[in-house]
C-alpha cells in the first residue's frame, strides 16, 4: 500500500495561532490541508496517517475537527488520525523512538513521509529514520506557493544518497516473517520480556537499523543482543560480543580494529580485529557509555564509513557488520555532560530497547525463572536429579532485590547444583538473602514497581496513566524519568 504520513503542524494548519484557543480552525492553506489539495491525485495514495504529537485534551479536540474537515471535503480518501504524544518535542531521540514502531508496522509498504510540518527535531528525525529505512520510506517537503511561480507547493523530495547523509545504515535487504515470540535456547521469555523481544525481533528485520540496549548489569542485554542476531539475515555469520570497559583506550582500538605486525611492542603477527572477524554478521559493543571520546570519534568515522584502518596499516578495510550496543548508564545524560557525543549516539540510538531489573519484574516472574534455572541446571549437571525447591526458599527469593539481576539468579542455582542433595532449604541460601527479613521492599520500591509495571503494559498516555496511578501527569513524568524510562521505549 502507499502511505503517506506527516505531523500536523499546531501553528499552520489552523487559521488562529493561538493553541490556547478552545475552538481552532482548519486553514485550508495550511500545509496537511494542502497535501490533499495538490498532490494527492498525482501520487496514487492510498491512505494518509496525520500524526498528533499532543495529549492535551484542547489539542485532541482541535485535531479531530481538522480530521473531520479534512474527510468531509476529501470524502474518498483514506485519512487516519494517529495519536504519537511526545513529551518533548525537542528530543530527537525520544521522537525517533516513538516513531519506528509505526514505521515497523508499515514495513511492508511503501512510505513517503511529509516532512515540512512539525519541529526541526521532527525533521532530524525522519531524516535519521529516512536513511535507515531507505528501502522502503521516501521524504519530502514543500516549496510554499508564495515562492513559486505558478502560485502552487511545489514538491521536493530530498535525495538520501546525497553526501549530506551519512551512507552507513541502509535498508533490510529481506524482511522475515515474524514466529511468534518463545522461548527457547536457554531464553526465558516471561510476560514484561515479551514486548521486549517483539520488538527485537523487528529490528532483527530491519537490517543495521542502530540499536542501544539499556538496563543494570545482568538483566540480560547480550542474550537481547544475540536474539537480534539469531532472528536477522546475518543469523549464519558470526555474532562477537566485546566489553568495551574491559579495556584500555589503545587495547580496545587493536582488539577492535586489529592491527598490523610491528604497530607497537609484542606485535609479533598482523592480527584481524573483532570487527573484520565478524565479517557478514553482528558485533556487540557493551558498555558503551564507557569508551573514550578519541574512540567515539573513531567509532563514528565506522559506521559512517563503514571503513575500518588497522592499527598500524595505512590501508582500509571494507566491513559488513551490525553493529548493537548496550550500556547500563544514562547515555543522554553523559551526553548533556559533553561525556558522549550526541552524534553518535543519535546513529547508535535509533531505536532502544530497555530491559527491566529483576526485582521490577515482581514476585511471580522470579519465580518462574527460579522454575527454569532449576529445569537449566538439571541439564547442565547431569548426576543430579532436579532439585526441589523448599516453599520457604521460594519466598525469600521472590522477596529478594537481586543487585545482580538474572545472573544473580542464575548463580545461585550454580551454588545449589554443586552443594545441594535433593532439596535447597532456607539455609542453604547466601546470607545476604536469609538476613532480608520479611519485605525487604521500601515504600519506595513498592511505588517504583507499581509505576513500571502500569508503564510496561505500554500502549498509554502519560494522562491515562496517571489516572491509572491517581496522581498528576507531572509528578509520574518526573517519577519515570527517575526510574531512567522515560522516553525511552
Ligand atoms: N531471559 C533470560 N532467560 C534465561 N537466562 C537469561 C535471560 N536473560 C539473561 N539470562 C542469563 O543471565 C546471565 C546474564 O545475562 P547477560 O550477560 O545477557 O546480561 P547483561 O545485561 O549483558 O550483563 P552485563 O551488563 O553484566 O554484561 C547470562 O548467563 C544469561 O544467559
Amino acid at each position: 500500500m502507499r502511505i503517506l504520513i506527516s505531523w500536523q503542524a499546531y501553528n499552520h494548519d489552523y487559521s488562529d495561532s493561538s493553541r490556547e484557543s478552545m475552538t481552532r480552525y482548519p486553514n485550508k492553506s495550511g500545509p496537511s490541508y494542502s497535501i490533499h489539495q495538490f498532490f494527492w491525485e498525482d501520487s496514487s495514495y492510498e491512505k494518509h496517517i496525520l500524526l498528533n504529537s499532543s495529549d492535551k485534551e484542547n489539542d485532541i479536540k482541535n485535531f479531530k475537527n481538522f480530521l473531520s474537515t479534512l474527510k468531509e471535503d476529501f470524502p474518498n480518501r483514506k485519512i487516519e488520525g494517529r495519536k504519537i504524544p511526545i513529551e518533548d518535542v525537542i528530543s530527537v531521540s525520544e521522537i525517533i523512538s516513538k516513531l519506528n514502531p509505526l514505521l515497523a508496522e508499515f514495513a511492508q509498504d511503501e512510505l513517503e513521509c511529509y516532512i515540512s510540518p512539525g519541529t526541526p527535531a521532527m525533521q532530524t528525525a525522519w531524516y535519521l529514520l529516512g536513511t535507515t529505512y531507505k528501502r522502503n520510506l521516501k521524504l519530502f517537503q514543500t516549496r510554499p506557493k508564495k515562492f513559486t511561480e505558478d502560485g502552487k507547493p511545489e514538491r521536493i523530495y530530498i535525495n538520501l544518497d546525497s553526501d549530506l547523509f551519512p551512507a552507513n545504515i541502509t535498508a533490510a535487504e529481506k524482511v522475515i516473517d515474524s514466529p511468534n515470540i518463545k522461548s527457547g535456547n536457554g531464553i526465558k521469555i516471561t510476560k514484561s520480556l515479551k514486548p521486549i523481544y517483539l520488538k527485537a525481533e523487528k529490528i532483527a528485520q530491519t537490517d543495521q537499523v542502530g540499536v542501544l540496549i539499556l538496563g543494570e548489569n545482568g538483566t540480560g542485554k547480550e542474550n537481547l543482543a544475540k536474539y537480534i542476531h539469531d532472528n536477522s539475515n546475518r543469523k549464519h555469520k558470526p555474532f562477537l560480543a566485546v566489553n568495551c570497559a574491559a579495556y584500555s583506550d589503545e587495547l580496545l582500538r587493536s582488539e577492535l580494529f586489529g592491527y598490523e605486525k610491528g604497530a607497537f611492542t609484542g606485535a609479533n603477527e598482523k592480527k584481524k580485529g573483532i570487527i573484520e572477524a565478524a565479517q557478514g554478521g553482528t558485533v556487540f559493543l557493551d558498555e558503551i557509555g564507557d569508551i573514550s571520546s578519541k574512540m567515539q570519534v573513531s567509532l563514528l568515522r565506522v559506521l559512517q564509513e563503514r571503513k575500518i584502518q588497522p592499527v598500524g596499516s595505512t590501508k582500509e578495510v571494507e566491513i559488513n557488520v551490525r553493529f548493537i550496543t548496550a550500556t547500563n548508564r544514562n547515555l543522554e545524560e553523559l551526553c548533556e555532560a559533553e561525556k558522549f557525543r550526541w552524534d553518535l549516539f543519535f546513529r547508535l540510538a535509533v531505536t532502544t530497547l530497555q530491559l527491566p531489573a529483576l526485582r521490577d519484574r515482581g514476585g511471580d516472574e522470579i519465580e518462574e525463572m527460579i522454575h527454569h534455572f532449576n529445569e537449566q541446571m538439571v541439564d547442565k549437571f547431569p548426576k543430579k536429579e532436579k532439585l526441589k525447591i523448599s516453599s520457604e526458599v521460594i519466598k525469600k527469593l521472590r522477596l529478594y532485590a537481586f543487585k545482580g539481576n538474572i545472573r544473580e539468579l542464575q548463580n545461585l542455582f550454580i551454588q545449589f547444583y554443586t552443594f545441594c542433595e535433593n532439596e535447597v532449604k532456607a539455609s542453604d541460601l547466601p546470607n545476604r538473602i536469609i538476613e532480608n527479613k520479611g519485605d525487604p521492599r521500601s515504600l519506595m520500591e513498592v511505588e517504583k514497581n507499581q509505576i513500571l509495571k502500569i508503564y510496561r503494559e505500554g500502549r498509554r498516555s502519560l494522562v491515562e496513566m496517571a489516572g491509572i496511578l491517581g496522581c498528576t501527569r507531572d509528578t509520574l513524568r518526573k517519577k519515570l524519568k527517575e526510574y531512567g524510562v522515560y522516553g525511552g521505549d
